[in-house]
């Protein structure tokens, strides 16, 4: 099923275009990974994408009129209350989305996202690894049908993004879709199903690796990024 589909879409701030000519859709249960330099536009689509930005020109259609209560998306910005513990935290954001949470799965959450040991800490208090978990945790206590995941492995260790990661296909082994923005080629690769390459608000690829790789007869996932940035930089 197509969950969200960007038909031409065009975006300016002040003047200046930072989106342009989009077209990509997300489909139901697969992993995407949004990728491209700093500024492209990776935020904005996903601001568009959840309807926080409106777009100038063309269309975003969605897959269901209820979508804010079947979307849950992490920003850049820590989505918790940092002077409750990690368990309380939980506990309030469950009552948000009315749905309270029983204990036990209250206990289930905590034992998934591996913060048993920290339910009784501050969220202010805890690692960058452990906000991470907590943040991702809070944004699919909903149950969402679509993930959206702005650089969930920025800043982590490599166990940190390892975790980060393994959530991320949990996520999917659920039936949910994940959209995340990455600068980490190798996690890219590990994860994803579907890549969406963007340069200066333009999409110059979207599709599965090896397909991409093929086409433009490279075989390593670095040397098609810099390939691609390189040719559309000398394009202008
Ligand atoms: N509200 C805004 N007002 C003015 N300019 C904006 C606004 N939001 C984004 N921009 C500009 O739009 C362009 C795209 O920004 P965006 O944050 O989408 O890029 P990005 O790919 O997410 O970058 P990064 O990897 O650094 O997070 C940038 O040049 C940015 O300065």
């Amino acid at each position: 099923m197509k969950l969200i589909e960007f038909i031409n879409v065009e975006k300016s701030f002040k003047g200046r275009k930072v989106i342009n000519e989009l077209n990509f859709s997300i489909y139901s249960n697969e992993i995407i990974a949004l990728i491209g330099s700093n500024g492209c536009g990776k935020t904005t689509t996903i601001r568009m994408v959840l309807g926080i930005t409106e777009p100038d020109k063309g269309m975003i259609k969605r897959w269901s009129k209820d979508f804010n209560k079947k979307v849950g998306a992490q920003l850049q910005t820590t989505p918790f209350f940092e002077g409750f513990s990690v368990e309380n935290n939980l506990k309030l954001f469950s009552t948000f989305y009315q749905s309270r949470l029983t204990n036990e799965k209250i206990a289930e959450i905590l034992k998934n996202y591996s913060l048993l040991d920290v339910k009784n800490t501050l969220a202010s208090k805890l690692s960058l690894g452990q906000q991470k978990r907590l943040a991702i945790s809070i944004t699919t206590l909903h149950n969402p049908d679509l993930v959206i995941l702005d650089e969930p492995t920025a800043g982590l260790d490599p166990s940190g993004q390892r975790e980060v990661q393994n959530m991320i296909r949990r996520l999917k082994s659920q039936g949910k879709s994940v959209l995340f923005s990455s600068h980490d080629m190798l996690e890219v690769r590990n994860t994803a199903d579907r890549i969406l390459i963007m340069d200066r608000g333009k999409l110059l690829e979207d599709g599965g690796l090896e397909t991409i790789l093929k086409k433009h007869g490279v075989s390593g996932f670095e040397e098609l990024y810099y390939q691609l940035i390189k040719k559309e930089n000398q394009n202008g």
